[in-house]
């Protein structure tokens, strides 16, 4: 069946679109769209999601979107074999993670964690005295602490809990604000709604204290409470010796000078980072934030990593970014799937998982930079997207590799090519 590109439905405003089943909603979106019967289908297998739980997870929902888990091999975080899934769209992340850990694999990763803190932040305006009120607000700080521990009596007995409270007045357009901070541990949570709630709570006795009026009350996503570090040591015998050496840490040089270069640069640590993220269900957009806003935390965006020449000539890198995520909560602990890479991964703290992640980040940031500073990106990722684009070109089955093999062999990763190569192949 096909139904008409401009179908019977051509209104947006469906109301009640969320107390419909989701074969409904999709009957509806069909009919809006013109879908024809074969996309409907498609649409409507949600694969290894049950449907029962992915209408629960969102709302709206219609269908899932697949995205492939590859397995990064050669990594030892912490003196640890570990095997990671990563969920990602892209070529060649995968393998570069791969490329890397394998270089130095003897040694590996070496990483630690600040903590697991995070921080909810209070907004009070139209305070009389700020720096008196600041200071009122400090001086509660063991009330502060019975009224947050109080919303989540689970997260002290799991170790967690409020911590401190920091009072910061703010310069704004609008006047000077008090900025109450709440430092919570959330142990194995990523820990928003924890946090949110406490700032709820107390905000009503922040605005009697200060005097003022209370707006926002919500965590921040620059988690600095809760940064990841990773370190590695790549020997100048395993990568090519010191021209390759000197092109990476030429290349670390550069990004951490121009912001343009560094967003490209984070850009490919966040491959790594947000595909395992997602393979555990985390809130990669929190992540992200929480990234970029710490690579520019000097004022100046720059390099979420480091590269230097060990004493002995080798090469050293690093990295060091806020890494917000749980084993509890959001999708984490519901989504089968995010469940079984948790499985794989073998982690059973938080802690530890932000660990492997950070040396993600700088396995993946390590081959980029390798790659950019010698052969360039074009041969390695394209190689591994040349399948993409012969499946683009309509290649099917064994036709894939085959014409991917004759993009690599001529360099060149095009589609119109793919087309004349598929061509060929099938005469
Ligand atoms: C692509 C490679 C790895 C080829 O690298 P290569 O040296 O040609 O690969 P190789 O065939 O010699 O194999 C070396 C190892 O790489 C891995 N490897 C090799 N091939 C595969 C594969 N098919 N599947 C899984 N793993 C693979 C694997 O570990 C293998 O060891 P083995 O297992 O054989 O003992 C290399 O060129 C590379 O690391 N390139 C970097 C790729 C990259 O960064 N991709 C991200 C996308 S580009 C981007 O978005 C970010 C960027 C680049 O703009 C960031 C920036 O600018 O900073
Ligand atoms: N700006 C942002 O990043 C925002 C993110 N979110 C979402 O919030 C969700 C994460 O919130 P959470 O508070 O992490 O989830 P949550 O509220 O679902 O679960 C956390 C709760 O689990 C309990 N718990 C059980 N075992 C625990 C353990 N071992 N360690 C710690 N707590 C344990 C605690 O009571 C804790 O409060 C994500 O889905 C995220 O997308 C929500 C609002 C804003």
């Amino acid at each position: 069946m096909t139904v008409a590109r401009h179908g019977a439905n051509r209104s947006s405003r469906i109301a009640g679109f969320h107390r419909k089943p989701p074969q409904e909603r999709l009957d509806l979106v069909a009919s809006f769209a013109g879908l024809d019967a074969a996309t409907a289908a498609h649409l409507a297998d949600m694969g290894n999601l049950p449907p029962q739980l992915a209408d629960k997870m969102i709302e709206n929902v219609i269908a899932t979107m697949n995205v492939p888990i590859g397995i990064a091999t050669n990594m030892k975080v912490d003196g640890e074999d570990v095997l990671i899934p990563m969920a990602t769209e892209e070529s060649s992340v995968v393998a570069a993670v791969c490329n890397a850990a394998r270089q130095t694999y003897d040694a590996g990763f070496t990483t630690s964690v600040s903590g697991t803190l995070m921080i909810a932040q209070v907004q009070a305006v139209e305070v009389p005295d700020p720096y008196a009120a600041r200071l009122r607000l400090l001086e509660k700080r063991d009330e502060i602490k019975a009224i947050c521990d109080a919303c989540d009596p689970l997260l002290v007995k799991l170790g967690g809990g409020f911590r401190d409270v920091e009072v910061r007045i703010l310069d704004t357009l609008g006047g000077p604000m008090v900025i109450t901070h709440l430092i919570v541990d959330t142990r194995d949570a990523m820990g928003a709604n924890a946090v949110n709630t406490m700032a709820e709570k107390i905000a009503p006795h922040i605005a009697t204290w200060s005097g003022g009026r209370v707006f926002l009350r919500i965590l921040s996503n620059l988690a600095d409470r809760r940064l990841a570090r990773a370190h590695a040591v790549w020997r100048l015998e395993d990568i090519g010796g010191e021209s390759v050496r000197d092109g990476i840490i030429s290349a670390y040089q550069f990004a951490e000078a121009d912001p343009y270069r560094a967003a490209t640069h984070n850009k490919g640590i966040m491959n790594g980072i947000s595909a395992v993220i997602l393979a555990t269900g985390n809130d990669t957009r929190a992540v992200e934030a929480g990234a970029h806003a710490f690579a520019a935390r000097s004022g100046r965006y720059t390099s979420l990593t480091r590269y230097e020449i060990t004493k002995d000539g080798h090469l050293s890198g690093s990295i060091e970014l806020p890494l917000a995520v749980g084993l509890i909560g959001g999708a984490t602990k519901i989504h089968p799937t995010a469940q079984a890479c948790l499985k794989i991964l073998g982690v059973t703290t938080a802690e530890r998982l932000a660990r492997i992640i950070a040396a993600v980040g700088l396995a993946q940031n390590f081959s980029a930079l390798k790659a950019l500073a010698t052969v360039g990106i074009q041969s390695g990722h394209m190689a591994l997207h040349a399948q993409n684009i012969a499946i683009m070109a309509g290649a099917v089955g064994d036709e894939v590799e085959a014409v991917a093999k004759v993009l690599v062999e001529r360099a060149t990763v095009r589609i119109d090519i793919a087309q004349e190569v598929l061509d060929i192949i099938r005469r």
